[in-house]
């Protein structure tokens, strides 16, 4: 191995030093500032080649792979993050891992010495003599793992190699993971453009990530097709957003634009819409004890309505018959006979203007009938100098005009609600409605129905992370503004911990698209959390499964999980000494994990009295620092920390059901390394069989 790796070394001097002389050559050339276009292209395609190769400066790759395609001689293909080419002879130094060759490298698991892949020009096969992965970290080879040499003892290596990604602890943010892709990964990644993908996958199967890597693959792949800054990326909120900001400029991909729902629809919006506070709910929505059930189940029967294809249905009949209606009957008629029949105006409205919305119909025969009475007027000029007539037809005009709906498009929703035999009353405060994030998807679907979409908001691609907790409602609505259907979904239906809305199936939206353009994945394999983590939340979520697949471990084993208990007065005590513990054994992110919002303030109130200091994590957060963080169980939700202590999982906080349930495995399931579950001597039922350790 010694000699395999001088060899590797020097391989990687001599690609540095190109690399380096390229950008030397490259930064001499001063930046063009004239107007000729072609020297602006070039001064463009110089520009990218800088930035690919700053990318490649570091690690400039992750893998080899020796390929002797049929009837041409063997070569060996270094694949990193950017391709690098010999600027003389255009012969690549490195193959971008997106690039049609480089799927080998993904798809090949030494089964055999064949291999292929589609290229433009057809399929290509050949025979693979040798798979290695190259560990570089900062211009330093780390480390050289072989997983498949022809004719050698091939022993899944491939594994070795993932595992020791694995095992590394975490910083605060997400990473790429290029070099390690899995197989059933890259079917996702590499998937056309003009596929909605719908992706349930368990808790760390990369969901995230390989959504991430999907973009990386479609801007380069579909390059005139697709643009970083017509991508939409929808998280449930600003810190996760913060926490997978990295991933992206990792693969040199930027201006991907990201964005809550709420957050785009009230942008979008050109109404002010008064939100209901939402931390109430979510409160009242995860507070613990029986005198908030009420008020929940009915809270889910309204919002799961709201949010449903019935109501959208219902709303589509509604304002298909406010179109039908939309021009005033009656017609209008100024001085002498001179009249516009109803009839004139309706074939304007429903046939001239058809292809318009409603709105924009509206503003254009208003303008057409303001022509219209200049024009009659320049017949009468001589017997109405001074303008008598035409005032009064404008008059006329003003109050017609008042006969069209013109109404706000929150107003035309709130009627039309109400009309539906299930929706409340909305409330009013200060004169205002108050309206929740289940309205919005109905509030946008109405108004791009009276005022159509602007270029701006219309997308090449949209990604949907933590999909579950989507509507159905909201789907359809963004599909709306999304260019052939090119959506990827994903999420888990066993962490849809907020059962008020979300759906229980994916194929609630499965049958929102074509059959023909929608794709079904699913992700068994858990690569976050250690084997004896993944046993552990397997048995909490047992009961409430259901037909989903529980998730495979990726076999690393690690500690066991500790149910530990802990009497109230030394609880503190017990998580601070924790936290020292995982700190002196180097983890990088440790989140200590309540059952309420309350209860988080309070330990972390405790926490500061005994000299920890740490991250409050609260839903209005934008930002994660990594580091030690104390949250509420529902915040946790898509992030990922070293070590995870769960406090009070009690019968109390944690009583047996489905949603509890829930939260315990999404808690459970944040943990890489370490998870120690505190409780008190009246364990929650959802606990597994363990034995507590006093
Ligand atoms: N092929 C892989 N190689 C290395 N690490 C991987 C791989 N796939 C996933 N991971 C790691 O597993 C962890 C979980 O990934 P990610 O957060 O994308 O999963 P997820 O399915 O979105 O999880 P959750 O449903 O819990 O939000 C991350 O640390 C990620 O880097």
């Amino acid at each position: 191995m010694d000699e395999i790796y001088q060899n590797e070394q020097a391989k990687l001097q001599e690609t540095l030093s190109f690399i380096q002389q390229q950008l030397k050559e490259l930064q001499l050339i001063p930046r063009y500032q004239g107007s000729d276009l072609v020297e602006q292209l070039l001064d463009d395609q110089r520009r990218q080649t800088v930035n690919r190769l700053q990318l490649s400066e570091k690690s400039p790759y992750f893998g080899r792979l020796d390929f002797e395609e049929d009837g041409k001689r063997l070569t060996p293909l270094y694949l990193g993050k950017a391709g690098v080419e010999d600027p003389d002879n255009h012969q690549p130094i490195i193959i971008d891992w997106r690039a049609p060759v480089a799927s080998m490298f993904y798809s090949f698991t030494g089964q055999g010495d064949r291999a292929g892949y589609v290229s433009p020009d057809g399929e290509v096969e050949g025979t693979v003599h040798l798979k290695r992965n190259l560990a570089v970290e900062e211009q330093t080879l780390k480390r050289v793992v072989d997983s498949y040499v022809r004719g050698g003892e091939n022993l899944q290596v491939t594994d070795e190699f993932l595992l020791y990604r694995l095992g590394e602890n975490k910083d605060h943010r997400l990473r790429d993971i290029v070099s390690t892709i899995q197989v059933e990964q890259d079917k996702i990644i590499r998937s056309e453009r003009n596929q909605s993908l719908i992706i349930q996958g368990v808790p760390g199967s990369g969901k995230t990530t390989v959504a991430l890597h999907r973009l990386a693959y479609l801007l380069y792949q579909y390059q005139n097709q697709v643009r970083a800054d017509r991508i939409m990326i929808f998280a449930p909120n600003k810190m996760f957003l913060d926490y997978i900001s990295n991933v992206l400029p990792e693969l040199g991909i930027g201006g991907v634009k990201q964005t809550t729902f709420i957050e785009w629809v009230l942008e979008r919006l050109p109404e002010p819409i008064t939100l209901r506070n939402q931390t109430d709910r979510e409160e009242c929505w995860f507070e613990t004890g029986q005198s908030t059930d009420l008020e929940r189940e009915q809270q889910e029967v309204l919002a799961r309505f709201k949010g449903s294809f019935i109501f959208l249905e219902y709303l589509q009949q509604q304002l298909a018959k406010l179109e039908k209606d939309f021009v005033p009957q009656g017609g209008f008629a100024i001085w002498d006979e001179k009249k516009l029949t109803s009839e004139e105006i309706a074939h304007w409205f429903h046939v001239e203007y058809r292809h318009e919305p409603l709105r924009k119909r509206q503003e254009r025969i208003f303008a057409r009938m303001k022509r219209w009475i200049e024009m009659e007027h320049r017949d009468i000029r001589n017997r109405d100098p001074r303008n008598e007539l035409k005032k009064k037809a404008m008059e006329k005009f003003r109050q017609y005009k008042n006969l069209w709906d013109r109404r706000k498009v929150t107003q035309v929703y709130v009627d039309l609600a109400k009309q539906s035999d299930v929706v409340q009353p909305f409330t009013i405060k200060q004169k205002k409605v108050l309206f929740d994030p289940e309205d919005l998807a109905p509030l946008l679907y109405i108004y791009n129905f009276l005022y159509g979409i602007e270029t701006e908001y219309r997308f090449d691609h949209v990604v949907i992370d933590e999909a579950q907790d989507f509507s159905p409602f909201q789907v359809f609505v963004l599909k709306e503004h999304v260019r052939g259907n090119s959506f990827t979904i994903l999420g888990d239906l066993l962490q849809n911990i907020y059962a008020y809305k979300g759906i229980y199936d994916w194929n609630e939206f499965v049958h929102l698209f074509p059959e023909e353009q929608v794709s079904y994945f699913q992700l068994d394999r858990s690569y976050r959390s250690t084997v004896e983590i993944i046993q552990f939340a397997n048995q909490v979520i047992h009961s409430y499964q259901g037909e989903l697949t529980p998730a495979t471990p990726v076999f690393r084993s690690g500690e066991p999980v500790q149910v530990e208990q802990v009497r109230d007065q030394n609880r503190t005590l017990t998580v601070a000494s924790w936290i020292q513990k995982q700190s002196t054994q180097g983890m990088k992110s440790i989140a200590i994990v309540t059952r309420t919002e309350k209860a988080a303030s309070t330990l972390s109130v405790d926490l500061f009295a005994n000299g920890i200091e740490h991250h409050l994590i609260t839903p209005d957060r934008s930002q994660y620092a990594g580091g030690i963080s104390v949250a509420p169980i529902y915040l946790v939700k898509g992030m990922e920390f070293d070590a995870v202590i769960l406090v009070d999982v009690d019968n109390e906080q944690y009583p047996d059901d489905a949603l509890t349930a829930k939260l315990l495995y999404v808690g459970c399931t944040r943990a890489l390394h370490s998870l120690v579950v505190l409780t008190s001597d009246n364990p929650s039922p959802l606990l597994p069989e363990a034995v507590p350790v006093s």
